[in-house]
């Protein structure tokens, strides 16, 4: 028989000790008794890098420490204790994400054969979230699709639910778990053969679900420090290699697999139900007698193992199944001898003994499982064997955990303990000063103390949602030109979607339709949704620049290349010299003045640009902005036969976000209108926010005199909003008035009012927006949660957008999330390399600029510098960005938030390497005070400890 204990964490965890290395834990499966060890963590880079460098295989399909390392600690490991210790490399990863409308938090014990496939897996996972900061790593990737991950770079690999009775982070967990394995992994469920039971839960007590019956039930001390490894572990009946350990859990009728230890589940944190909070321990049943509410706060209880195990069971208490395996219940050597000396588990005393009893006796399961009672006495006195042989035969005096507090296991009661003569073991003790205590307690963390709670607000939209009377008009409105003036959240896009599949409805030639949009990322995500539950053609929606390009090649005008952004600036780049320009600002005049058919420019200017365009004809170039430009002028220009070709093609032409064209993109759709083709032009002047690149917002507002006949409609109930965040960002739009605007109508209830958060540097409000993730979140990890976070946890990484005004403020946010381990992508500015299939369906953090963040919409919201300087931006040594166009660009940003917003700023800011004290963004100064909350202010940054924010 072997003892293997899989599931550990190594030094590069979250709160685990520094000892935990491969020549410490190489000692402590020694001191412990363990034959096959899991290294952990090998998710980590580093940590795998010192697995290479201290394990070597040994040629059997396991690894053992690098013979020179073994033979230097050899010394320390008493005679008695000497045996043979493998290796195999384990992870454990954390799996936060949204499914069936419920945040899910599970942990997943993973095993694979060899570094060669740990690399694989880690290649794929680095693409997919941060594996970096956190031996074992938070990822927004639905546990399935690991497994799935797992899978596809080896089919060999072993992968284990962890502890899947945990409340708040497992397969079965009350808080955010399933009720059948089936719901979360479908499919690939049967490529599991075992499931880890806890420290919570024993055997007996998963024995009365049937359907675990087909798993090897597997324990192990999931340790943070050496000494608990062993507190739960595998009994096994084989070879320590890699293959049989997998054909042991995938065999439930050999005997590979013998059985398991157990810690005593009471002694777990969550065995029983109660809050903490409250000091309220309770059976399953009193939790049940009380809803579930806490009698003395009437916050939610913390529902434990044990009700959860009964709430799933199909089976009465005390079945157990004809192939269950054997199992023994275990009390650790320090918490025994701590009971017989009557000092902490920790206290130099009790490990004194240990020692002792490791030098005389054996390993630590050797001594509380086999060695002889009598040795036992003789060597650590009768209480000590007592105690053991109570243990042993489980007569013990147990007291549940609950809710974080783990429970008490106690061999003795005071008048036992004082009948048993021989009290103390043959040690040789200091006078005892303090009165032993169990465990240390834990730290509280330091979280903002603001509380939260949260509600289901927006109505959950179903894709075949009713449209409220206005958006019908609109979508039916048949005579002539129009245009929709609609605020956010008002339902614009599925007002143009809408629209264009009636007008199928009604009969239509879909090729009769065209919708046109800015960017290719709107122009799929129309693309799809006019696609959605359809047979057949739909109207085809492109962005402006593609009906350019469709144009020009159909004229066979097409360019034979075509330039993007950044060779166009590299072209730049010699001509701005010349003309002493900065390289962008040049650009940016170019780009303009090809907005318009008839640009008005100096001599200086005009000269530039001929220079340039002389460039492009010579390689026979076009760039992006020409695409429009070139096939409005030759339309506009008469040629006869091309205008033949396109004037009349589309009866209808449904134009989305209206207040961002520029003359050319209306002139354009000007001359493809024939008699009959009628313009549906859908937009908000107050979220026009290209002005800076050419937009010209006032076409909005000219549309009726472009396209005439062209009547005006509206929209104005938003459903995206919670009326206070509606309150906020229609408040700062009063600095711009306009006597056209309607007021919008909520339709979301109030909700909470947004906060706003004052830091001392960028570093501190990065860490603010951090920590208030993680709280939004409900902690992610037992720590946290223990420390309060729990509270929050309806919502899942991928509902959540961080914001701000410059990139260059990305990198602060970026670190802090990083460093607590937050699930999280930064939008890239150009288009990404190549990306893993599995990075689509992760869930992370967005860190966006407010620009990108036009059109989306998040249930939380975090707008971050709200500075002078940033907001608006005055770039230095070049003109301030536009006071109302940034106003607007704020108004975008706040009505992206459907629940919560956080807004931010920090009194000091460097960039571009000046540090300012940037007085609070005047775009703010007029705002009434209640229309936001102001919470606590962080003083100083603090400084960061490898631990990131704990
Ligand atoms: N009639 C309706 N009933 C319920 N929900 C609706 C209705 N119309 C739109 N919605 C919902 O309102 C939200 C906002 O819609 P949409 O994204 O189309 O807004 P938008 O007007 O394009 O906003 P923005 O201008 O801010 O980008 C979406 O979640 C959408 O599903």
């Amino acid at each position: 028989m072997i003892i293997a204990d899989l599931h550990i964490h190594s030094r590069y965890s979250r709160a685990t000790s520094r000892d935990l290395d491969p020549e410490h834990l190489w000692l402590g499966a020694q001191y412990k008794g363990i034959d096959l060890l899991g290294t952990g963590d090998f998710t980590h880079p580093e940590w795998i890098e010192l697995l290479k460098e201290n394990l070597v295989e040994d040629g059997k399909g396991a690894y053992e420490l690098r013979p020179d390392l073994a033979k230097a600690l050899a010394p320390q490991v008493p005679a008695a204790c000497r045996r043979k210790v493998r290796f195999l490399l384990s992870a454990e990863i954390s799996s936060i994400y949204k499914r069936h409308g419920k945040t899910r938090k599970v942990h997943s014990l993973i095993l694979m054969p060899d570094f060669e496939s740990v690399e694989k897996l880690n290649q794929r996972l680095d693409k997919i979230g941060n594996i970096k900061s956190d031996g074992r790593p938070i990822l927004g990737l639905d546990a399935h699709d690991l497994l799935e991950i797992c899978l596809e770079v080896d089919p060999r690999v072993i992968f284990i639910p962890a502890h899947i009775w945990t409340p708040w982070f497992s397969v079965f967990g009350s808080k955010s778990g399933f009720d059948t394995l089936e719901e979360a992994f479908d499919d690939l469920l049967g490529h599991i053969n075992a499931l880890e039971t806890g420290l919570s839960s024993d055997p007996p007590m998963n024995w009365r679900l049937s359907a675990l019956d087909r798993f090897t039930l597997v324990s192990h001390s999931d340790a943070h420090s050496p000494a608990k490894l062993a507190r739960e572990a595998d009994i096994l009946n084989c070879p320590p290699t890699y293959q049989d350990l997998a054909l042991a859990l995938e065999d439930r009728q050999g005997d590979a697999f013998y059985g398991t230890l157990e810690f005593f589940p009471h002694e777990g944190k969550y065995h029983l139900d109660g809050h903490r909070k409250c000091g309220l321990r309770l059976s399953p049943q009193e939790t049940r007698d009380l809803g579930g509410r806490c009698p003395k706060c009437g916050g939610l209880l913390t529902v434990g193992v044990l009700s959860r195990v009964e709430d799933l069971a199909d089976r009465p208490k005390g079945y157990r199944p004809p192939d269950a395996r054997p199992f023994e219940s275990i009390v650790p050597v320090a918490e025994v001898l701590s009971e017989v000396l009557q000092r902490g588990p920790a206290t130099k005393g009790v490990q004194r003994a240990l020692h002792s009893l490791l030098n005389d006796v054996g390993p630590e399961l050797y001594i509380l499982r086999e060695a002889p009672l009598d040795l036992l006495k003789k060597k650590g006195g009768e209480l000590l064997a007592e105690a053991v042989s109570r243990m042993r035969q489980g007569k013990v005096i147990l007291q549940g955990g609950y809710d974080g507090e783990f429970g008490v296991v106690k061999l003795f009661d005071a008048d036992e303990r004082s009948q048993i003569k021989g009290q103390k073991g043959f040690w040789d003790l200091a006078p005892r000063k303090k009165a032993a205590k169990k465990t240390a307690p834990e730290k509280p963390l330091p979280f903002l103390k603001t509380k939260r709670k949260q509600k289901a607000t927006n109505p959950e939209v179903a894709p075949g949602i009713q449209l409220n009377p206005e958006q019908e008009k609109a979508v039916l409105h048949a005579d002539g030109h129009f245009i929709v003036r609609a605020g956010p959240g008002t339902g614009k896009t599925r007002l143009l979607v809408s629209r264009a599949l009636k007008l199928v409805e009604q009969g239509l030639d879909p090729e009769k339709i065209l919708l046109l949009t800015f960017t290719n990322k709107a122009a799929l995500e129309l693309t799809q949704r006019l696609a959605q539950g359809k047979k057949g053609p739909a109207p085809q929606a492109m962005t402006f620049h593609t009906l350019g390009l469709t144009i020009l090649r159909e004229l066979n005008e097409a360019p034979t290349r075509l330039l993007d952004g950044e060779e166009r600036l590299s072209l730049l780049k010699p001509m701005a010299k010349e003309a002493d320009l900065r390289p962008g600002d040049l650009e940016g005049m170019i780009s303009r003045a090809k907005q318009t058919l008839d640009p008005v420019l100096d001599d200086q200017a005009q000269g530039l640009l001929d220079a340039y365009q002389k460039r492009l004809d010579l390689e026979k170039a076009l760039d992006l902005d020409d695409l429009v430009l070139k096939a409005a002028r030759f339309l506009t220009d008469g040629h006869e036969q091309a205008v033949k070709l396109w004037q009349g093609r589309w009866d209808h032409i449904l134009v989305d976000e209206y207040q961002d064209v520029n003359p050319v993109q209306t002139s354009l759709i000007k001359v493809l209108c024939g008699p009959d083709t009628k313009v549906a032009a859908i937009g908000d002047p107050d979220q026009a926010i290209y002005g800076f690149r050419g937009a010209d917002k006032g076409l909005f507002y000219r549309f009726k005199n472009d396209f005439p006949g062209a009547v005006e409609l509206g929209l104005v109930k938003n459903y995206r909003s919670t009326a206070r965040i509606l309150n906020l960002a229609q408040g700062l739009m009063q600095m711009e008035p306009d006597p056209d605007r309607v007021k919008l109508e909520p339709i979301c209830p109030k909700g909470p009012l947004p906060e706003f958060f004052t830091a001392y540097n960028p570093e501190a409000e990065a860490e603010w927006v951090a920590r208030t993730i993680i709280d939004l979140l409900g902690g992610l990890d037992s720590r946290q949660v223990e420390a309060g976070a729990g509270q929050g946890g309806t919502y899942s990484a991928g509902d959540i957008a961080v914001l701000y005004r410059l990139h260059a403020q990305a990198k602060a946010l970026a670190e802090a999330l990083g460093r607590a381990g937050i699930p999280m992508q930064v939008a890239a500015r150009e288009p990404l390399g190549e990306t893993d299939p599995m990075d689509f369906k992760a869930q992370r953090v967005s860190l966006l600029s407010m620009h990108a963040s036009k059109g989306l919409e998040f249930p939380v919201v975090f707008v971050t510098g709200l500075e002078k300087g940033l907001l608006p931006y005055l770039p230095p040594n070049r003109p301030p960005a536009e006071m109302d166009e940034e106003r607007r660009l704020l108004f975008v940003a706040l009505t992206r938030a459907q629940k919560q917003l956080f807004l931010s700023r920090s009194l000091h800011r460097t960039l571009f390497g000046k540090t300012t004290e940037p007085d609070i963004s005047p775009l703010l100064e007029h705002l009434p005070e209640d229309l936001t909350k102001e919470v606590e202010r962080v003083k100083r940054a603090k400084k960061h400890r490898q631990l990131g924010l704990f």
